[in-house]
C-alpha cells in the first residue's frame, strides 16, 4: 500500500445555496489522499493493471465541473465515494476548499475520510 496525494486540484463549479452562488460558478480546491495498492506498479514498472492517479483525477474533474452542489459536505462526500469505488483503494481522505466562502476568512474547507466498504 502507498499513499498517493493529488494536491490543489483547482476546478470551477456551482457550489453554495445563495442566489448568486446558484447562478455563478466558483473555484474549489481539492486535495485527495488515497491509500492504494501499488504492488503491480513497483513489481512491473508499468501502468497496466496499476492504480492510475490520472484516471481518478479526470473522473473527479468531470464530476465536479458538471455537477451542481449546494453544500460543501455533499460535494466532498461525492468525490470520496468516487475514489472508494476502485477495489485497489483501501482508504481515502478528501479536503475541498471553497476560497472566499466567508467574507472575513480566506477559505473554508470540509475534510472527510473513509475506508472502502468491507475494509475496517
Ligand atoms: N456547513 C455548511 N455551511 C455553509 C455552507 C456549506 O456548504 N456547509 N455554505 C454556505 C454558503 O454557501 C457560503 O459558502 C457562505 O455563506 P454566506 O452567507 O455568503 O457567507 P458570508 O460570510 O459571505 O456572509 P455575509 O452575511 O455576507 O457576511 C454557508 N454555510
Amino acid at each position: 500500500m502507498a499513499i498517493i496525494r493529488v494536491k490543489n486540484l483547482l476546478i470551477r463549479t456551482y457550489i453554495g445555496f445563495n442566489e448568486d452562488e446558484l447562478r455563478n460558478k466558483q473555484d474549489v480546491v481539492i486535495n485527495m489522499t488515497i491509500k492504494a495498492d501499488v504492488d503491480n506498479a513497483i513489481a512491473n514498472d508499468d501502468v497496466e493493471n496499476s492504480y492510475n492517479y490520472k484516471t481518478i483525477t479526470k473522473k473527479v474533474i468531470v464530476l465536479v465541473q458538471e455537477g451542481k452542489f449546494k453544500m460543501l459536505e455533499n460535494l466532498t462526500r461525492q468525490i470520496l465515494d468516487l475514489i472508494l469505488k476502485n477495489p485497489q483503494v483501501e482508504w481515502a481522505k478528501v479536503e475541498v476548499d471553497k476560497p472566499h466562502a466567508l467574507r472575513f476568512a480566506e477559505s473554508v474547507s470540509i475534510e472527510l475520510e473513509a475506508y472502502r466498504e468491507g475494509i475496517s
